[in-house]
């Protein structure tokens, strides 16, 4: 793979796309997906997470994992469809529609994707952003469709998210490595930026600490231990940050370490928390490994997870490896750990 600065996208996956067909198809729907993200940069940028966009669409629909659609999220899908029928996709699978739609029959990829990250963000001009997954498509799965997205995150081709924030960003893997690519709004071209290494240690961690009151006893010692700082059992302070768009919290975490997690929690509809297995955990795993991060359920790896249904949902921590062993530990056996929590400790059952 190419490694030099300068290197645009496609020159970057060149050898890449040069060492197989099927490289060569994931590397001309990488280019169509950079294409429609642009697109979107330009929508957003120019005013159009504004006013109509940031609006509950206009039939007031809820997509498939039952959250409410909003105008932008319906436009980032659109663009996406078209950047699909574009390349060799054979099912396109999206947030934001119930089915699975066919596409080219000869197509050799699926397609997952979450259009728009971080909806609830929007009209507030914070970062959102795309997350995708590319599966193969064999010939068991022409038979029938719904097995494509029934393969676990370990055979994805590719995947990767974009960020659009002060700048457009494309972090990616196709199985070697996870790269950044910046785009550039006058030379409208993404070059190479840097390749990632998550350090293995974590000073910061990511969670909506507004759940607490739900969340069970293995995640609630967790966050007490990273409370109680550096006298307390993980003997360092950590810091917390919460952007509510999973992209633009991947993003740090991958910069600068950290860990993010969404767990199940006790509230109607959560038990297995709130992201969606097939487009925002098992692409982000493939990238968090790639980078020598780590992406877990908890217990088991995200990559290793295989799905029942494209909206499905799982728990999720990714990040600094040696804090999603940390949590590993705890999930495995709180009890070990209980009496070591000076907040837990005081803490009435059950109560926050
Ligand atoms: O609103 P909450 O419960 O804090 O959840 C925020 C999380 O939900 C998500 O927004 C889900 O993504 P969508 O906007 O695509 O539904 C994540 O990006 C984010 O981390
Ligand atoms: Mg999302
Ligand atoms: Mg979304």
């Amino acid at each position: 793979m190419g490694g030099c600065m300068t290197a645009t996208l496609e020159e970057f996956f060149a050898p890449f796309a040069a060492r197989s067909p099927i490289g060569r198809d994931v590397a001309a729907l990488l280019t169509e997906l950079a294409g429609a993200a642009a697109s979107l940069q330009t929508l957003i940028s120019s005013g159009g997470a504004m006013g109509g966009a940031s609006a509950t669409s206009p039939k007031g629909a809820a997509n498939g994992g039952g959250d409410v659609q909003k105008v932008l999220d319906l436009e980032a899908d659109r663009l996406f469809v078209a950047a699909a029928r574009a390349a060799p996709v054979a099912f396109y699978g999206s947030e934001e529609q119930d089915e699975a739609v066919a596409m080219q029959p000869e197509g050799t990829l699926a397609l997952a994707i979450d259009p728009l990250d971080g909806s609830s963000n929007i009209e507030t001009n914070v970062s959102i952003g795309t997350i995708f997954s590319v599966l193969p498509v064999e010939a068991e799965h022409r038979a029938d469709p719904a097995s494509v997205f029934r393969q676990p995150g370990r055979r994805q081709l590719a995947a990767g998210f974009f960020v659009y924030g002060p700048q457009l960003l494309l972090v990616a893997t196709v199985g070697e490595g996870t790269h950044v690519f910046g785009w550039s709004p006058e030379t409208r071209r993404f070059t190479f930026a840097q390749t990632l290494r998550i350090p293995e240690d974590a000073k910061e961690y990511s969670i909506n600490a507004s759940n607490v009151r739900h969340w069970d006893a293995p995640v609630r010692l967790y966050v007490d231990r990273c409370l109680a700082g550096k006298d307390g059992p993980r003997g360092r302070d950590f810091n917390m940050r919460w952007v509510a768009s999973m992209v633009a919290d991947a993003y740090r975490i991958f910069v600068r370490g950290g860990v993010y997690l969404y767990p199940g929690d006790s509230r109607k509809g959560y038990a297995q928390g709130r992201i969606r297995l097939l487009y925002e955990a098992s692409p982000v795993a493939f990238c968090a490994e790639q980078a020598g991060g780590a992406a877990t359920d908890g217990i088991h790896p995200i990559l290793d997870i295989v799905p029942e249904g494209l909206h499905q949902r799982t728990p999720v921590v990714f990040g600094s490896r040696n804090e999603i062993l940390e949590i590993g530990r705890i999930m495995a056996d709180p009890d070990s750990l209980a009496t070591e929590s000076p907040l837990l400790l005081h803490r009435p059952t059950g109560g926050i």
